[in-house]
């Protein structure tokens, strides 16, 4: 049983965006956002490490090797960790249409068990854009790219302001990131090139 709320249907004026022209080119490794963010940063020692690569078109992939901390059931993954995976490759799509843009809602289907020590192999892509809704939709294979999928997931992102971050974010977190010098030529990048 599977399938999306009418909510992730793009509308009848959504459109098929285009990749941007400064997008990271196929096949480049995309490094993590945030240091501490809990999908990619290399700072949280239980976090998920996920490695996302730029594909072709609108499409990214990633990977994730499921830790002993990331159990639900006895040896098997956590769905909740499952949809974390998700939810940031799904994420790592505003790298393509250079827009910065938060989940508003994410649908996960989990088929199949993935066991601990199993790489999940993810892809995602961008299907269409409505003003700030941006729709897309990720599979997460397992025993290799081309497996069986384990979990697939349809998300709406929400294009939001850098200030976002800056006005809901824990002052404490937001004056670190404020004085890391790449991560503010990061948000002014995506300040005058939207
Ligand atoms: C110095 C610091 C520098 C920092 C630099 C940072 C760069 C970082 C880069 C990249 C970070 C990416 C991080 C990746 C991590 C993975 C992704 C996550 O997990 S993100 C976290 C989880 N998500 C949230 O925390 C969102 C919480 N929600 C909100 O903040 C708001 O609800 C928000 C922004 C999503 C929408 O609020 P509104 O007031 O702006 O807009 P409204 O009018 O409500 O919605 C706009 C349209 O979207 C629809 N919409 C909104 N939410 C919806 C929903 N849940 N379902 C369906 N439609 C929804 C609405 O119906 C509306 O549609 P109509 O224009 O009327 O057609």
């Amino acid at each position: 049983m599977s399938g999306r709320s009418a909510a992730l249907q793009p509308p009848s004026d959504a459109v098929t965006p285009v990749r941007h022209p400064d997008a990271p080119a196929p096949g480049e490794l995309i490094g993590s956002h945030y240091g501490e963010c809990f999908g990619c940063g290399d700072g949280q020692p239980h976090g998920l490490h996920l490695r996302v690569r730029a594909g072709e078109g609108l499409g990214i992939t990633a990977e994730f090797t499921v830790q002993p901390a990331h159990q639900g059931a006895p040896g098997l993954a956590h769905g909740g960790v499952l949809t974390t995976a998700l939810d940031e490759t799904l994420g790592s799509l505003n790298w393509l249409l250079r827009t910065v843009a938060v989940t508003g809602r994410l649908e996960t289907d989990f088929v199949r068990p993935v066991p601990v020590g199993t790489t999940l192999h993810l892809a995602a892509e961008v299907t269409a854009v409505a003003g700030r809704k941006i729709y897309s939709t990720a599979t997460g294979r397992i025993g290799g790219p081309g497996g069986p999928v384990a979990v697939r997931a349809d998300a709406l992102f929400i294009e939001v302001k850098v200030d976002h971050f800056v006005h809901h974010g824990r002052q404490e977190e937001i004056r670190v990131a404020m004085n890391d010098p790449d991560q503010v030529r990061r948000a002014r990048a995506f300040e005058v090139n939207p």
